[in-house]
């Protein structure tokens, strides 16, 4: 099956799109937690836009997130963030994974609890670091222990992010069944408030 992409059941896929409806689905949690790489099956799954906050930030300074806090700052880098958060969430349905700080902020959290349907994509701290250790693009764990940092933005972090709508654990195991998981929860929130 190897270069197939695997489809989730079509009545999993119809139930979730159903529920979602116009609304965003907004991927939060900390680095390494997989909000990039499962929001993009989600949106490949649900045939809707898939959009990476880090990714248009990029795009839209020409510069990497690495570049942006070395030439500006976190605070500029969070201003910035705010800016296209906002933007990105003026329409949907879509499906936008953020950047693991996003949520914290507090302004920009206004702007996604609006904007749409908020998933926490919660992980524990071996299974963060055996994943966010293979590449150094992430500036905030450019520290002499990064495994500490890590685990200190878990501490300070795990509290806001669980202000999310809902929460999917992502673990050691293939990333369609995490997206099916979340598409699951997506179908849950049917007849719903959220
Ligand atoms: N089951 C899984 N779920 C999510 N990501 C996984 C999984 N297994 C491996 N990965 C990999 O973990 C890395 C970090 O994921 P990424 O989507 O960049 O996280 P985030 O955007 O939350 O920082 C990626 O290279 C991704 O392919
Ligand atoms: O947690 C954070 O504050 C950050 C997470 C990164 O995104 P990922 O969570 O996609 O790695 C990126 O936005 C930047 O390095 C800051
Ligand atoms: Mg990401």
């Amino acid at each position: 099956m190897i270069g197939l992409v695997e489809t989730a059941p079509a009545e999993l896929v119809q139930n979730a799109r159903a529920a979602l409806g116009k609304r965003n689905l907004v991927l939060v949690g900390l680095m390494g937690a997989g909000k990039s790489a499962i929001g993009r099956l989600v949106a490949q799954q649900l045939s809707v836009p898939f959009i990476d906050s880090d990714h248009e930030i990029e795009r839209v300074s020409r510069m990497s997130i690495s570049d942006l806090f070395a030439a500006y700052g976190e605070e500029e880098f969070r201003a910035l963030e705010s800016r296209v958060m906002k933007r990105l969430l003026k329409s949907g349905p879509r499906v936008v994974s953020t950047g693991g700080g996003a949520f914290i902020n507090e302004r920009t959290r206004r702007h996604i609890k609006r904007g749409g349907l908020t998933i926490w994509l919660k992980a524990d701290l071996d299974v963060l670091w055996e994943r966010v250790s293979k590449r150094d693009t992430r500036p905030l764990l450019k520290t002499e222990n990064p495994r500490q940092t890590l685990e200190n933005l878990m501490n300070a972090r795990y509290p806001i992010y669980a202000e999310a709508d809902l929460t999917v654990q992502s673990r050691d195991v293939r990333k369609e069944l995490v997206a099916d998981e979340v598409l699951a929860a997506i179908a849950a929130t049917a007849g719903n408030q959220i």
